[in-house]
């Protein structure tokens, strides 16, 4: 008796897809994933390589969704989309046979071997992601579960988009809350598996704010998913591998956190330096990762785009395999690069900026930093918590860095943090975060915190212009009018007084009283003071374009660390604002000329008050703020809590 190929329910029939096979037709051989909802196994299928999954069918819903998820598998054929083979669909036995794809996932190619793909191999995958996802949405099917872990590579490193467990027809989709969300089909995977904040990260701010899955939600996945795969970057850790990736975001964020976060804006640090990353496909990225739905391109208009930037970047067309591309591009790649000035031989600025400071404190373990005088009337103290955030945002380059240095040198209330805004490249920048700690702990042994502050940043720019002048020398380097430097703020804490030193244009404020209380003043040629004081060392400023700037580097700001072309008159010298701190100072805000040129002291304050007042969260909210708001600049933030925080108060 020839038995019909349906399931046995009789609602799933295929034909080009068996839906049962005698028992001895298949075995399963290895375990290679164990999901929430499934196991996933090597399994031979009738003498072929297959992979198994085997759903956990413990309710009747579980049985109910098998089936769903078959009927849909019999309906989606797409090069672009996991293969169906087989499905074994009576008792006692449940599964699906799929297509071995032997690269595995996304997410351990890039988590845990590290892979870094090229752009032109990116763009090949972000294509063939782009193609399949139109296909599923021009049928009206969301997939609702798009991330790496889902993401499987065949040996000619193409796509093939998986778990269809979340999959669903758009007209059958009703209002998913969170809650019923997570107790149903809650994406899952990857090293994600335990933890739901992983698992959110992927998750578009409509469907976290409990609102329905469109097409456009599945357009913000893949937006996060293709930045994932640029960077290598696990979303909202700034880390490669996995392991350690998983740990940082628990530790970050509760669940909470990261929903109110995304809600608002927050979004993983865009993909920045790669050689030749085209602009429009970040800008591409950010458009499908926009707060409203709404501005999301479709897929069919990605797919578009995505062709076009490919024929701009190799003039060869798309349906190549990938390493076609990769060798074609390589070779262009490569002849750009020598046409370039001598510019590869970098120094690791922080490097030599960390010798520097080794150099300099040498390891003082007798003496003691500023002591406390036992006549001092009895302190306030104030509690702190602290934490950063920085931003490349618009620019192509990252030359911010920074510092934080709480309980230096193992003084429990003694804390230095630093901010430094590198021009003419990041060298000087990098050099100083490193570099300066080491001269503030030399200084503070014999002098006072303000004395010590300013010999820190004189002595840093004097070694920086001693390295670059000696790098320059031994290397022959090309470069002639080579003069990187940096503004720089420093704010040092001693026990109930606050230090802040500021050389350029960043700047420093206190929330005291719920109002924004100035810690520093900016430095800058078109300040009357700053203007006469440098060209009364002699030094011309002139009024070009729209401001005035000073010597033929043209520069805006008045004192920096490094400008070699400009000293003295561009001095390292900081201005030193002291103050005592008392129950009235609530935080600390340090920021680049990034943040302040498009948010007022006022508006900084109102946006921490709006928000979980865990330090890094706000810092986090500071920058994004600013990026959206349209900063065109690097942007870097430090908040300082210097007062309890209530654990009530912590969550959002
Ligand atoms: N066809 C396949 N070829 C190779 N590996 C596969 C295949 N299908 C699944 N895998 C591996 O098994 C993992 C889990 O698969 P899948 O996502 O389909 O299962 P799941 O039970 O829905 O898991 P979860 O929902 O927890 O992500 C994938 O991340 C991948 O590493
Ligand atoms: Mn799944
Ligand atoms: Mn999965």
């Amino acid at each position: 008796m020839v038995e019909p190929n349906t399931c046995f329910r009789g609602c799933c029939s295929s034909e080009r897809i068996r839906l049962h096979f005698p028992p001895s037709s298949y075995s399963l051989i290895s375990t290679i994933a164990r999901g929430s909802e499934s196991t996933v196994f090597e399994a031979r299928l009738q003498g072929r390589k297959v992979v198994a999954k085997k759903p956990i069918l413990s309710t009747s819903e579980n049985l109910d969704k098998f089936h769903r998820e078959l009927q849909l598998l019999c309906k989606l054929d797409h090069p672009g989309l996991a293969k169906l083979v087989a499905a074994h669909a009576r008792p006692p036995n449940y599964m699906f046979f799929f297509e071995f794809y032997e690269m595995g996932s996304l997410a351990h190619k890039l988590h845990v071997e590290e892979w870094s793909p090229t752009v032109d191999e990116a763009l090949v995958i972000a294509y063939d992601l782009a193609k399949a996802l139109q296909y599923m949405h021009e049928l009206g099917v969301v997939h609702r579960d798009v991330k790496p872990g889902n993401i499987l590579l065949d040996s000619k490193f193409r796509t093939h988009l998986a778990d269809f467990g979340l999959s669903s027809y758009m007209k059958d989709l009703k209002h998913v809350s969170l809650e019923n969300w997570k107790s149903s089909g809650k994406p899952t995977g990857g090293f994600h598996k335990k933890n739901m904040v992983g698992t959110l990260i992927y998750m578009a701010p409509e469907i976290l704010r409990k609102d329905i899955h469109t097409e456009k939600s599945d357009v913000y996945s893949f937006s996060i998913s293709i930045n994932e795969l640029l960077t290598g970057v696990v979303p909202y850790t700034d880390l490669r591998a996995e392991a350690q990736a998983h740990t940082v975001l628990e530790m970050s964020y509760t669940e909470q956190q990261l929903t109110a976060a995304v809600v608002s804006g927050l979004r993983p640090v865009l993909v920045q330096s790669k050689p030749r990353l085209p602009t429009s496909l970040v800008a591409l990225i950010q458009r499908c990762w926009d707060s409203n739905p709404v501005f999301r391109p479709s897929f069919y208009e990605i797919t578009k785009e995505l062709d076009e930037i490919m024929k701009d970047v190799i003039k060869t067309g798309v349906e190549k395999p990938s390493e076609v591309l990769s060798s074609s591009l390589r070779s262009q790649y490569q002849n750009g690069l020598n046409s370039l000035p001598g510019f590869q031989e970098e120094l690791n600025w922080f490097d030599q900026g960390e010798l520097t400071s080794k150099k300099a404190h040498d390891g003082n373990k007798i003496m003691k930093l500023w002591p406390s005088s036992l006549h001092e009337p009895l302190q306030y103290q104030p509690t702190l918590s602290w934490g950063s955030f920085a931003a490349c945002g618009r620019r192509e380059k990252m030359e911010d860095t920074h510092f934080l240095l709480p309980q230096m040198c193992n003084e429990k209330d003694i804390h230095v943090f630093g901010i430094f805004d590198g021009h003419r490249g990041a060298a000087a920048a990098e050099f100083s975060a490193r570099a300066l700690p080491g001269f503030l702990k030399r200084s503070g042994y014999n002098s006072s915190p303000s004395k010590a502050l300013c010999e820190a940043f004189v002595n840093t720019d004097i070694a920086f212009r001693k390295e670059l002048t000696s790098h320059c020398n031994s290397k022959r380097v090309t470069k002639k009018d080579w003069h990187p430097g940096c503004t720089a703020l420093t704010a040092l804490i001693v026990r109930n007084k606050l230090f802040v030193a500021n050389a350029g244009d960043c700047r420093a404020i206190l929330c005291r009283s719920g109002h924004p209380f100035p810690m520093s003043k900016e430095h800058l040629a078109s300040c009357n003071e700053e203007r006469n004081r440098v060209m009364s060392e002699g030094m011309e400023v002139t009024w070009m374009v729209d401001t005035w700037r000073v010597g033929a580097a043209a520069l805006q700001v008045t004192r920096s660390i490094g400008d070699d072309d400009l000293k003295p008159a561009v001095t390292a010298v900081p201005e030193i604002i002291e103050t005592f701190l008392s129950a009235i100072d609530e935080f600390l805000v340090m920021a680049s000329d990034g943040l302040w040129d498009v948010m007022s002291n006022e508006e900084v304050i109102a946006i921490i008050r709006d928000t979980v007042k865990e330090p890094t969260m706000c810092s986090k909210r500071l920058v994004t703020e600013a990026i959206e708001r349209g900063s065109l600049d690097n942007i870097t933030a430090i908040v300082v809590f210097l007062q309890p925080v209530s654990t009530a108060e912590r969550v959002y």
